[in-house]
């Protein structure tokens, strides 16, 4: 049955990696019997200055009829300056709300050949391969009531409001528990149990679950003791869940682990596992347009889309181990190059996996 995939480019960089991951999708349907249908959709900035909103009627409703979205980044500064509702991150939120995306999985991965590249010395980082499990679709992102006002005594005054119910925490806790059964039987919490309401009910409910997990070893962790350990001594950490504020910085943290923001891939799963795939960075309005844009994460994601949603793992493994061997060939991108690599654009890697995908 043909899949099909709904194409969200965005804004910045985020048009630029799409097309080298269209590009890995196309190679894969004609030369791997990949069946998919391929569409686009305006979101983001784009959408805004096309049609007034970050995610326009007919762009949502693509999205529900696609079977995975691929999805670039949005943002950037021309669009800082507009009412909340109106700027390309609500857009995003909106879309991940909408389809109830509420499992986030962001893989952290070193590719050996990038152990220069990390911020940490080889050693401390060597074999890395944590997975952090971030619920997506609460927590402070969208709690009510959020606003701006004004004190009685004149002050400038802003709220937001942190908030899960239990259903919330139950269904990205057994997420993360299976994930981590899955891996390698260690799952940490990540929280503020020791400050925050919310976080002692996260606790608790994750507590509740483990029982049914008893293969599974739960521990918690203070979410500011995680952002050290992760910089520290990242290879403690199996799984890790947490919320969504928390897993945005966690994830980025450990992004510079693995050499680059630009070779982190994530999915973002509803219930039934249908998901959106994107790299976990934003539009990097500072290198858009310029054809440096590391492209693998949104390749990376691709694989993930081909694992979890159109099960094809067996085209997930072939676009990964493309990424290695593209790697043993030393070409790199800005972001993580060294001495002895040779320098690529954007389009030079894209064209270079799809060649050893061919
Ligand atoms: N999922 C999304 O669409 C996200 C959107 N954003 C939005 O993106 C805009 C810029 O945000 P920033 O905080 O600057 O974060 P960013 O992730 O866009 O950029 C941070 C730094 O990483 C670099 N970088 C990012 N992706 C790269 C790539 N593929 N290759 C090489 N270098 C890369 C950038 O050049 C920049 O120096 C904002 O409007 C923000 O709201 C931020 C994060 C996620
Ligand atoms: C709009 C932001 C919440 C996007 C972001 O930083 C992310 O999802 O990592
Ligand atoms: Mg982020």
């Amino acid at each position: 049955m043909t899949s099909r995939i709904l194409v969200m480019p965005g804004d910045g960089v985020g048009p630029e990696i799409c097309r080298e991951a269209v590009r890995v999708l196309d190679v894969l349907a004609h030369d791997h019997g990949l069946d998919i249908e391929l569409d686009e959709a305006l979101v983001g900035g784009a959408a805004v200055d096309s049609a007034g909103d970050p995610l326009p009627e007919d762009s949502l409703a693509a999205a529900r009829e696609a079977d995975a979205i691929l999805f670039g980044a949005i943002g950037g500064p021309k669009w800082d300056s507009q009412p909340r509702d109106k700027r390309p991150e609500s857009g995003l939120l909106r879309l991940r709300s909408e389809l109830g995306l509420f499992a986030n999985l962001r893989p952290a991965i070193l590719y050996s050949q990038l152990a220069h590249a990390s911020s940490l010395k080889k050693e401390i980082v060597a074999g890395l391969d944590i997975m952090i499990v971030r619920e997506l679709t609460g927590g402070i992102y969208f709690g009510k009531p959020a606003g701006q006002g004004t004190t009685d005594a004149g002050r400038r005054e802003a709220w937001n409001t942190m908030r899960y119910d239990e259903d919330e925490i139950v269904r990205i806790g057994r997420r993360a528990f299976e994930i981590a059964r899955a891996r390698g039987g260690r799952l940490c919490s990540v929280d503020k149990a020791n400050v925050l309401d919310v976080s002692q009910l996260w606790r608790d409910v994750m507590n509740e679950l483990a029982t049914a997990y008893p293969d599974v070893e739960l521990s918690h962790m203070y979410v500011d003791n995680a952002a050290m350990q992760l910089v520290r001594a990242p290879k403690q950490f199996d799984t890790i869940v947490t919320t969504n504020l928390f897993g945005d910085i966690l994830s980025d943290t450990a992004a510079m682990l693995t050499g680059s923001i630009g070779m982190l891939p994530s999915a973002s799963l509803d219930a039934a596992g249908c998901g959106m795939y994107e790299p976990v960075h934003g539009s990097a309005p500072d290198i858009a347009g310029q054809g440096v844009a590391n492209p693998l994460a949104t390749i990376l994601s691709v694989a993930m889309m081909l694992r979890y949603t159109l099960e094809r793992g067996d085209l997930a493994d072939k676009v990964e181990t493309a990424v290695g061997a593209v790697l043993d060939r030393g070409l790199r991108t800005r972001d993580i190059m060294d001495d002895e690599t040779q320098v690529a654009s954007t389009q030079e890697m894209g064209g270079a996996i799809v060649d050893m995908l061919r």
